[in-house]
C-alpha cells in the first residue's frame, strides 16, 4: 500500500508500505495512483516527496506477480501521470532504487538518495529489460553509453556514481526524507518542462551504429545464448533512433517477447530458489529456523594449498580472526605472501582496507587450540584427513566445531576420528574458494543441527550460496558430475570428438565444455579419484576387460592420457593441445583424434555420426536422472538445492535455471523416455536407468517443479 500526509505545510509525503523490499505489487501501484492524485488535487500541497517505508525506496515490481494473471494499475502510464504532474514530485531515495523502483524515482522531477543507497535496473537478471520506461527515459537521462552499461549488465551503483552519472541531484548523509521535504519545499515554484525526462531528447552518441554494433557484439559474447540482454541493447536503441512514444512502444514489443519465454521462467526460478536454499532442513526434520547457529569470533585453517588459501581470505574477508596453518615452514610463508596478495587486491575492488592482521600463521597445530571453528583443507587423501581430526580433537578446546573442505570423502568416517562427531560437518568450497559462491555444506548421520546452522549462517557471511546437503560419496555436485563425465567419454568412443561434445555444451549456455573444463582443472584429479575408487590401474585399461568395471561398462580414455601424462592445460596436452604447458589456448589435437580412432579400432567399435541433441540428451538427462535419485535418497531436501548447485558451482547457464528445472521444461516425460531409449541401447550403464522418483513423477502427471517436494515426501515415506 502506499500512504499520504501532509507535511511542513505544503508538501505532500508519499510512502510506499510492502515489506520488506516495497514491491510494486498490485495494492502498491493502485496505492500510489490513489494518492498521487489526492496529492495533486489538494491546494494545500505544492509539492509532493514519495518515500519508501522500512529504509528502503523500492526493491521493483513484485517478482511473484509475475506468474500470475497481472491486475491493478499498470506501471507505465502510472508513472506518466507523475511525470506529467504540475507540482514538483522528488523521489527520496533509501536503501534501494531497483528496477521499477528506479523507474518510478526517473518519473519524478528530482531524485535525493542517502550515501548508503544502491540504485539499478536489474531486469536483465531476471530475463526481462526495464519496461516501465527505464529504457527510454535513462539513455535520456545519462547518455547512452552509461544506460547501455547499466540496463545490461543489471549492476547496482552507489549513490555516489549514481550523483556522478546524473542519475540522483543530490546525496545526503542525513535523513533522506526530511532532505527530500527541504528540497521540495525549495523547487515549487521552478519549472517542470526540463524535468520531464521523457520530453529530452536523447544526447547523440558521436558514432551510433558503432556504439551498438560494439554492445551487441559484447552482449552476445558474455550472455552465451540469454537472449535479454540482446533485448536490452535494442531497446535503449530506440531511445538514441526513436521519439519517446514509438521507443515505449518497442521497448513494450520487447519486453513481451521476453516475459513469457523460458529463459524468463529459468531466472526467476533462480532468484526464489537462491533464497529458499537458505531455508534448510534434514532428514531429522531439523530446520533453519529452529537451529541457532553458534557464534564464531576465531576460526582457523589447515593445510594451505590452493584451497586453504582461498578459505583462508574468504574468512578473513568476513572480519573473523584467522589462524592459518601449515607445517612445512618454506609453504607457510610462501602462503602467507599468495594470501596476503590476495587480500591486498580484493580489498583494492571493494574500495575498502586490507585486513591483513586478522590473519596469523603458524606452523604448529597448538596455534589453533582456542579457535571456535577449524576448517582443514589438507590433501584430499582419507589416511592423512583422519590424522589431521584425530590431532584437532586432542588440540582443541571442547566445543570447536570441525569442519573438512574433503569434496567427496566419508563426512561419518572422518567424524568417527573424534569423540564427538555432532560436532564435525563439510564445508565444501569451490576453486578458487574466495571467489566461487558456492559452499555445499555437507552433513554427516550424528551432525548436529547447531553446527550445520553455523556452518550455514558463515556461508552466508562469506557471501557464499551455501547448499545444505547430505552425506554420500560426491555429495551432490560431484556425484551428479560422475554419470555426465563418463557419458562424454562414451560419446567418445560411440564416434564424436571432444570439440564436439563441447561444442553442443557451450551452445546450450556452459561456460566450458566437459573436456576443456577437464583439461582446466587437471586429467590426474579424476584419474586419482578412479584409482582410489579400484577402476584405474596401471595394465587395466588394455585387453577387452578394459571396458568393463564391477560388471557396467566403463571407458578407460581418460586413463590412457593419464598413463602419458595428458594432464591438460598443466602438461600442455589432454583433450586438447596447448601452446605450451600452463596455456590455456585450446586447439583440436589430431594426436588425440587418430589415437580415438586406433582405440576404437581396437576394441571393434565403429564409429557414427553424433548430433548435439544426442550430446546433450546423454550427458544432461543422465546427470538429471542422478539428481532424481539424490533427491530420493533424501540427500538433497529439494530441486532448488540442486540446481543451485550446478548453477553457483559447475557453470550450469542460469538462464536454463539448472538441470532440475531444465528437466522440468523439457517434459519429465520426454527426460524419460529418452533415458529409456538409451538405457535400452547400453544396458550396461546403470546410470541411464531411470529413476523411480522420474517415474513416479511422470505417472502423477508431471507436477510443476515447485510441487515436486509432495511427491518426494511420499516416494521417501514408502522407502
Ligand atoms: C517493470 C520493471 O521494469 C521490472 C519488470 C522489474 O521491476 S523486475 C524487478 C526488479 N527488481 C529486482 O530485480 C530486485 C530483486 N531483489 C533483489 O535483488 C534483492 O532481493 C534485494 C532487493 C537487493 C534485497 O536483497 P537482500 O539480500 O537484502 O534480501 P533478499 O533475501 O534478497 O530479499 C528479501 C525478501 O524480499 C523478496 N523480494 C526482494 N525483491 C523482490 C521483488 N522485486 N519482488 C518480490 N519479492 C522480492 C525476496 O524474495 C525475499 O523474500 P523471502 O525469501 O524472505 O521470502
Amino acid at each position: 500500500m502506499a500512504q499520504f500526509t501532509r507535511v511542513s505545510g505544503s508538501v505532500g509525503l508519499i510512502s510506499l508500505k510492502n515489506p520488506p523490499v516495497n514491491a510494486l505489487s498490485a495494492v502498491v501501484r493502485q496505492g500510489i495512483v490513489d494518492t498521487v492524485q489526492r496529492a495533486l488535487s489538494d491546494p494545500k500541497v505544492k509539492s509532493v516527496v514519495i518515500c519508501g517505508q522500512n529504509g528502503i525506496f523500492c526493491g521493483g515490481a513484485d517478482i511473484k506477480e509475475f506468474g500470475t494473471a497481472m491486475s491493478g494499475p499498470p506501471l507505465v502510464p502510472m508513472i506518466h501521470a507523475i511525470e506529467a504532474a504540475e507540482k514538483p514530485v522528488v523521489a527520496a531515495i533509501e536503501g534501494l532504487a531497483l528496477g521499477g523502483g528506479l523507474e518510478l524515482a526517473l518519473g519524478c522531477h528530482y531524485r535525493i538518495a542517502h550515501s548508503k543507497a544502491r540504485l539499478g535496473l536489474p531486469e536483465v537478471s531476471l530475463g526481462l529489460l526495464p519496461a516501465a520506461g527505464g529504457t527510454q527515459r535513462l539513455p535520456r537521462l545519462i547518455g547512452v553509453p552509461a544506460a547501455l552499461d547499466l540496463i545490461t549488465t543489471g549492476r547496482h551503483v552507489t549513490a555516489a556514481e549514481a550523483l556522478k552519472l546524473g542519475i540522483v541531484d543530490q546525496v545526503t548523509d542525513h535523513n533522506t526524507v526530511d532532505a527530500a521535504v527541504k528540497f521540495a519545499l525549495s523547487v515549487r515554484e521552478h519549472s517542470l518542462n526540463a524535468r520531464r525526462i521523457s520530453n529530452n531528447l536523447c544526447p547523440p552518441p558521436s558514432d551510433l551504429d558503432a556504439l551498438f554494433e560494439g554492445a551487441m557484439q559484447k552482449v552476445r559474447q558474455t550472455a552465451r545464448g540469454a537472449v535479454a540482454p540482446v533485448a536490452c541493447v535494442q531497446a535503449v536503441r530506440a531511445a538514441a533512433t526513436m521519439p519517446y512514444t514509438q521507443g515505449m512502444e518497442r521497448e513494450k514489443e520487447l519486453m513481451a517477447t521476453l516475459f513469457t519465454s523460458g529463459q524468463a521462467r529459468a531466472l526467476q526460478y533462480c532468484f526464489f530458489a537462491q533464497r529458499a536454499v537458505g531455508r534448510w532442513s534434514m532428514p531429522s526434520g531439523a530446520r533453519w529456523d529452529t537451529s541457532k547457529p553458534r557464534p564464531i569470533h576465531k576460526a582457523a585453517v589447515i593445510g594451505l594449498g590452493t584451497m586453504g588459501r582461498g578459505i583462508t581470505v574468504a574468512l578473513a574477508q568476513t572480519g573473523l580472526s584467522v589462524v592459518a596453518v601449515e607445517t612445512q615452514e618454506k609453504q607457510l610463508m610462501e602462503a602467507k605472501q599468495a594470501v596476503s596478495g590476495m587480500l591486498k587486491r580484493g580489498a583494492k575492488r571493494r574500495g575498502v582496507a586490507p585486513v591483513l592482521d586478522l590473519v596469523s600463521y603458524n606452523c604448529n597445530l597448538q596455534a589453533v587450540a582456542d579457535a571456535d571453528l577449524v576448517i582443514e583443507a589438507v590433501f584430499e587423501d582419507m589416511d592423512l584427513k583422519k590424522k589431521v581430526f584425530q590431532q584437532l580433537s586432542a588440540v582443541c578446546k571442547p566445543g570447536t566445531l570441525l569442519c573438512t573442505n574433503t569434496s567427496a570423502l566419508d563426512i561419518d568416517h572422518l567424524a568417527s576420528q573424534t569423540p564427538n562427531p555432532e560436532l564435525v560437518v563439510g564445508m565444501h568450497f569451490f576453486a578458487p574458494a574466495h571467489v566461487m559462491k558456492l559452499l555445499e555444506v555437507v552433513y554427516g548421520s550424528r551432525s548436529s543441527p547447531q553446527v550445520v546452522a553455523t556452518a550455514m549462517q558463515l556461508g552466508k557471511k562469506m557471501g557464499k550460496v551455501s547448499v545444505a546437503v547430505g552425506n554420500c560419496r560426491g555429495f551432490v555436485g560431484n556425484r551428479m558430475l560422475k554419470p555426465y563425465m563418463e557419458h562424454a567419454f562414451f560419446l567418445l568412443e560411440d564416434g564424436a570428438t571432444p570439440e564436439l561434445v563441447d561444442q553442443a555444451l557451450e551452445e546450450f549456455g556452459f561456460a566450458m565444455g566437459v573436456f576443456r573444463m577437464s583439461d582446466l582443472s587437471g586429467l590426474d584429479v579424476g584419474w586419482r579419484v578412479r584409482k582410489e575408487d579400484g577402476l584405474a590401474h596401471p595394465g587395466m585399461a588394455l585387453g577387452q576387460a578394459a571396458r568393463v568395471r564391477q560388471g557396467r561398462r566403463y571407458s578407460p580414455l581418460a586413463d590412457l592420457l593419464c598413463e602419458q601424462d595428458r594432464f591438460g592445460q598443466k602438461t600442455g596436452m589432454g583433450w586438447y593441445q596447448y601452446d605450451k604447458p600452463g596455456g590455456r589456448v585450446s586447439r583440436p589435437d589430431p594426436w588425440l583424434h587418430s589415437f580415438l580412432e586406433e582405440y576404437r579400432a581396437r576394441h571393434g567399435l565403429v564409429a557414427r555420426r553424433i548430433d548435439h541433441q544426442e550430446v546433450l540428451e546423454r550427458c544432461l538427462y543422465t546427470m538429471i536422472n542422478e539428481g532424481f535419485r539424490i533427491l530420493e535418497d533424501g540427500i538433497a531436501a529439494g530441486p532448488e538445492d540442486i540446481d543451485m548447485i550446478y548453477v553457483f558451482g559447475y557453470g550450469w547457464p542460469r538462464h536454463r535455471g539448472g538441470p532440475m528445472f531444465y528437466a522440468g521444461m523439457v517434459g519429465l516425460e520426454r527426460v524419460l523416455e529418452r533415458l529409456e531409449h538409451y538405457h535400452q541401447a547400453h544396458p550396461d550403464v546403470p546410470y541411464l536407468q531411470p529413476c523411480n522418483l522420474l517415474r513416479r513423477l511422470v505417472a502423477s502427471g508431471s507436477p510443476p517443479i515447485h510441487r515436486w517436494r509432495e511427491v518426494i515426501k511420499k516416494v521417501r515415506s514408502q522407502l
